[in-house]
């Protein structure tokens, strides 16, 4: 959460000349509610559910820049999906980082507790393995505006690779 895969996805889709999804805006347009509103009547469970049929249904299409949810790597399938359809990059965000970037804004559920900066390092711990087994390329976000990370992700990938 707020390592920037909806702004950076949108710079590289917009470099590309690609089209950009975000698979949290998908769940939200086809179930015509909020992500707040899911997690609430349905549990993170019920939101996992419809993010793993958003992802395997979004993952068949080529040409696209997809940016998924941050939870998305919990799940096996994803995991499949995203490695073997796509090229995956993982922004790899420090904390504090995160919780400047998210402060603000109460759209997150899984930050909505007494202390976000715990509950962002207990998911780190849990999901930073998981994003570098799937990933093809770590990329720090530390450094550099969205669209820097944008073009840096174009140099590592190579665009020979995407034609
Ligand atoms: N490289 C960057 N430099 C400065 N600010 C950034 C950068 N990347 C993202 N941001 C800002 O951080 C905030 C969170 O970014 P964003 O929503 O893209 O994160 P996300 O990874 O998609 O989060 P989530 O997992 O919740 O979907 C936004 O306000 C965005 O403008
Ligand atoms: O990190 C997470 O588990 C989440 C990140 C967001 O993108 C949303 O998918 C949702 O808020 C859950
Ligand atoms: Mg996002």
């Amino acid at each position: 959460m707020g390592a920037g895969k909806t702004t950076v996805g949108r710079h590289l889709a917009d470099l590309l000349g690609r089209s950009f999804i975000d698979s949290d805006h998908e769940i939200e347009a086809r179930t015509g509610a909020s992500i707040p509103w899911i997690f609430e009547k349905e549990g993170e469970s019920g939101f996992r559910q419809r993010e793993q049929q958003v992802i395997d249904y979004l993952t068949r299409r080529s040409g696209i820049v997809l940016a998924t949810g941050g939870g998305a790597i919990m799940r096996q399938e994803n995991r499949e999906f995203l490695k073997q359809r796509g090229i995956v990059i993982y922004l790899y965000t420090p904390v504090e980082m995160q919780l400047a970037r998210t402060s603000r804004d109460r759209n997150r559920p899984l930050l909505q507790v007494a202390n976000p900066e715990q509950k962002l390092k207990e998911l780190l711990s849990l999901r930073d393995p998981l994003y570098r087994q799937v990933a093809h390329h770590v990329i720090p976000t530390s450094d550099g505006s969205a669209r820097d990370l944008a073009q840096k992700i174009i140099q590592l990938i190579g665009l020979n690779t995407l034609r």
